[in-house]
Formats: structure tokens, C-alpha cells, sequence
């Protein structure tokens, strides 16, 4: 395993077969690479395999067929190893119903050398004053919250946190995204599950797509809306310029119309040659183009190209 890799996944393989029905085949040959340091977002569809896989690297479930390495060791065989190092926020549970928040925090906490300070941690997520509650009685962010806390009670070098925005409001959200900011500044790996397009944008410096088990695409939120057919670029100038020139200028495929008088919008792929061939066509022709505007797909409209549309089961 290469030294700044955190976590390396590969070929991974887990059916389950539930006992009156056929098999499910929740990760299906899967590899997955995780930069120390970074932070990772898994997104994909409901029962595309994502907590399956991020649970067998936390070493809770064992994999069929596969080679996984967190932080150098084998989840399956080195947890308590690993356990110290590593933080885990569960989609649910991990926790008694009847414990109090604080509690509960202390005692994870206890069960690390050198944990960060209880109460200030209640602060930073922003549960001091339910901290003295039953879980069951906080509510689902309030839930997520002390999980959250939970997780990085113990310093950890990497955190799996699965769908840690789930139920917040957006306050409890923005607070969270933060902290996972703060995480990535002060070196820790985030590898995240996450349904939301505009968190994995603003987050995650490599993004995996995944459905039925597979890993569709990855790269960072830029490579993956970049180099699509899709893209629009947009700039005004004089109306009535010879919009049949200037697409003859462009790479093909690209097309080239004036919208109102003196909008143009040019369709297709925009990578750096469009871009070039436009404004040297511009330049060539004496044309002052201004507010020139790239408008790349969003990482939703590269989701569901990759996904579908249909509803999942
Ligand atoms: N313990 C289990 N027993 C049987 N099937 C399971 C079990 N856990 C998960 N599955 C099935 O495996 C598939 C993958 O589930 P998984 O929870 O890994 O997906 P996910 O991508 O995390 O989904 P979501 O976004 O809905 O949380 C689903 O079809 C799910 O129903």
C-alpha cells in the first residue's frame, strides 16, 4: 500500500442472502483509493453499497472476495489496532437509548489515551444543554450530532462519517461542514457517505460514484462536471455577429447561437480549446466579448447522467 494512502480498496465483493429471497449483490467487485489527508465523499443511489462498503473498512462486516488496507492494516484482522485510530459515525445506533448524551460521550472518550476535552467537544457540535438527556429523548439531529461528536472524541487519523448531515437542520449542517473543514485542516482523512450533491461539491477534493456495487466514476468534483458534452459558455457583445463563422472556428460538435441581440451561447464541450478557439475567433475578428461565463454541469446533472433518473427500491 502506497504510503499516502489512507485507505485501498480493491475488487471488493459482499452478497448477502437474505433468507427468503435471492441473493443481493450490495458491493460487486468495488475499488476505491482514499488520499491521507483528504477528504472522500461516497455518493451513490439508496442500496447502491456504500455503507457496506465503508462498514467492512471499519471492519464491522467481513468481505466475500477483496483486499482492503485502512491505514496500512487489515480491518478484519487488526481492529484493535486500528479501533484507536479511527473514527466511526454510524448511519444509526452504537449508542444505548437510555444513556445519557454527556455520558456517553465520557465514556467513549475513557476508552481513548488521550481523548479531546468532553465538554468543550458538547459545545463544538452543540448539544451542552441536552447533554443531560436520554438519547432517546434528543432529536434525529441532535442524534446525529453526538455521533458526530462520538467519532472524533478520540483524535482519530481517519473518520468515516455516514451521511453525517442526515436530519440536520441547516444550522446544525453549515456547523458540521465546518468542523469537517477544520478536520481536513488539521490532516485528518474524512471519508463520507453523503446524498447531497452541494456537500460533496463544497467538501470533498475526490468524489466516487457508486451503484450496484461498482464504482461509476471518481475524480474531484472539477474533473468529474468537466468534459462533458453539456457545457455552455456565454458572453455578450455587438449584436449580429457571423454566428456561422464562429461556429466554423469551433471544435465540432459545438454550437454557436445569438440568444436576445448580443447574447451568444456556445453548446457543447467546454474544455480549453473551446474556450481558446472562442476567444481567439474574438480576438481575430475585432470582438470585444464580455461577461464571458462558463457554466459547467453541476456534480447532480453528472449523477443522475451516470444513474438514471428511476426511483430505487
Ligand atoms: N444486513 C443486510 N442484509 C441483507 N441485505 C442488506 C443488508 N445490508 C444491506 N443490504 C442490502 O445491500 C444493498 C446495499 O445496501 P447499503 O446499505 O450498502 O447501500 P447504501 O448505498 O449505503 O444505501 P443508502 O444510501 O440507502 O444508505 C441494498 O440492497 C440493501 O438492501
Amino acid at each position: 500500500m502506497a504510503d499516502d494512502l489512507a485507505v485501498e480498496v480493491s475488487s471488493l465483493v459482499k452478497t448477502y442472502w437474505p433468507r427468503s429471497n435471492r441473493a443481493i449483490h450490495a458491493v460487486n467487485d468495488l475499488s476505491l483509493t482514499v488520499v491521507a489527508g483528504s477528504v472522500t465523499a461516497l455518493l451513490g443511489p439508496n442500496g447502491a453499497g456504500k455503507t457496506t462498503t465503508i462498514e467492512i473498512c471499519e471492519g464491522f462486516r467481513r468481505p466475500d472476495a477483496g483486499h482492503v488496507r485502512v491505514l496500512g492494516l487489515d480491518p478484519a484482522r487488526d481492529g484493535p489496532a486500528l479501533r484507536p485510530r479511527v473514527g466511526v459515525m454510524l448511519q444509526s445506533g452504537g449508542v444505548y437509548p437510555g444513556a445519557r448524551a454527556g455520558e456517553m460521550l465520557a465514556l467513549i472518550a475513557a476508552h481513548h489515551r488521550d481523548p479531546l476535552d468532553v465538554i468543550a467537544l458538547l459545545e463544538r457540535v452543540g448539544i451542552t444543554e441536552v447533554a443531560g438527556m436520554p438519547y432517546r429523548r434528543l432529536s434525529g439531529g441532535q442524534q446525529q450530532r453526538l455521533a458526530l461528536a462520538m467519532a472524533l472524541v478520540g483524535r482519530p487519523e481517519l473518520v468515516f462519517l455516514d451521511e453525517p448531515t442526515a436530519g440536520m437542520d441547516v444550522q446544525a449542517r453549515r456547523a458540521t461542514w465546518e468542523l469537517i473543514e477544520q478536520l481536513r485542516i488539521a490532516g485528518v482523512t474524512v471519508v463520507l457517505t453523503t446524498h447531497a450533491m452541494d456537500e460533496a461539491e463544497r467538501l470533498a477534493d475526490h468524489v466516487v460514484i457508486v451503484d450496484h456495487g461498482k464504482v461509476l466514476a471518481a475524480g474531484s468534483p472539477a474533473e468529474l462536471t468537466s468534459g462533458g458534452a453539456k457545457g455552455e459558455l456565454r458572453f455578450r457583445a455587438l449584436a449580429g455577429l457571423d454566428i456561422d463563422r464562429l461556429e466554423l472556428a469551433l471544435p465540432s460538435g459545438t454550437v454557436a447561437r445569438e440568444g436576445p441581440p448580443g447574447r451568444y451561447v456556445i453548446q457543447g464541450k467546454v474544455d480549453p480549446q473551446m474556450l481558446a478557439a472562442v476567444t481567439a475567433w474574438c480576438a481575430g475578428n475585432g470582438v470585444m466579448a464580455e461577461d464571458l461565463q462558463v457554466e459547467q454541469r453541476s456534480l447532480e446533472d453528472v449523477f443522475v447522467e451516470l444513474t438514471g433518473s428511476a426511483l430505487r427500491p
